[in-house]
């Protein structure tokens, strides 16, 4: 596995692939990896790429000045090993002012699906992902870039990204990968204290009720009520449960007869945000 840490490495690494005739894919991470990332790698794979390139950057952008980027989990060593062992060509490790040198004044902005949710919950955050991913397929010249549906509003807002600036890359969304009892995996949840770990399932659970039984035509509002209140009685704080349209994120106050849904929450365990979303 080729490491590279400047523009000009990265630049040629990504060449010999096209000269070879390998199909390069992108997999953006900020590290911390765990089988949630890896899988990213291997839906790359099975969908065509013939060389994948995972990036590791902790992007400052995209956090809020009271978040947590100090304290975000970073083991560079760890992360390469897991890398060599998922069968990834390159890693892509830019430092911080390789990524945003000295002068950078540009931005990139996607309204529709960057409004509302986590677009409320951390201003800005948008902002900073479309512009360090816009970056990361321009740097690397993908022709593909997995992403977890985990994140379904980061999905939406760099699927729209790429095709509003015409740039030439498939965005491939890869499913959820769970702990056996449900929880999503994600780098933060190794912040949850023993008790919190217990409880974190239950956001999935009471996602799960909630989207069969709008899907069976259950009353919207209510049933929503009904899971934030037994998440509630369960220590969470809820920043949001709701029932979208799944590609453009507007709210849905009525279940919707044609076109995909989904059921997204984000719940506050302690000092962890947890996120999640379904299909319904
Ligand atoms: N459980 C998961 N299943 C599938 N994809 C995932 C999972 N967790 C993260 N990803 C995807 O991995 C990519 C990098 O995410 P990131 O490095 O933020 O990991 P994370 O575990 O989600 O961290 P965080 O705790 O910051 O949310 C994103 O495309 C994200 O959606
Ligand atoms: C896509 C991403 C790597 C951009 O920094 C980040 O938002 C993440 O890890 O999901
Ligand atoms: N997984 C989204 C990256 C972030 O939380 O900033």
């Amino acid at each position: 596995m080729q490491i590279c840490r400047d523009l000009p490495s990265l630049r040629a690494a990504t060449a010999a692939f096209r000269a070879a005739g390998r199909r390069l894919a992108v997999v953006p991470t900020m590290g911390a990896l765990h089988e949630g990332h890896l899988a990213l790698i291997g839906a790359a794979r099975a969908a065509g790429a013939g060389a994948v390139a995972a990036s590791i950057f902790v992007n400052p952008l995209q956090f809020g000045p009271n978040e947590d980027l100090a304290r975000y989990p970073r083991d560079e060593e760890g992360d390469l090993a897991k890398l060599r062992a998922a069968g990834c060509d390159l890693a892509w490790l830019p430092p911080v002012e390789v990524m945003y040198p000295p002068g950078n004044a540009t931005v990139i902005e996607v309204a529709g699906p960057s409004a509302g949710w986590e677009g409320d919950a951390r201003p800005g955050h948008f902002r900073g992902v479309a512009t360090v991913c816009c970056k990361l397929f321009l740097q690397s010249q993908a022709e593909l870039a997995a992403f977890g549906e985990k994140d379904w509003q980061q999905l939406q807002v760099v699927t729209r990204m790429a095709a509003d600036l015409d740039i030439p890359i498939r965005i491939l969304p890869v499913p959820t990968v769970r702990e056996a009892d449900g929880l999503a995996m994600s780098s933060r949840n190794r912040f949850l204290s023993p008790q919190e770990r217990a409880t974190a399932p239950l956001l999935h659970r009471a996602m799960t009720e909630a989207a069969a039984a709008i899907g069976a035509g259950a009353p919207v509002a209510a049933t929503l009520e009904g899971a934030l209140a037994r998440l509630r009685g369960a220590g969470f704080a809820p920043d949001y449960l709701a029932l979208v349209e799944a590609e453009t994120m507007r709210p849905l106050a009525a279940r919707r007869e044609q076109g995909p849904m989904r059921l997204i929450a984000a719940a506050r365990l302690g000092t962890v945000r947890l996120l999640d979303n379904i299909a319904v």
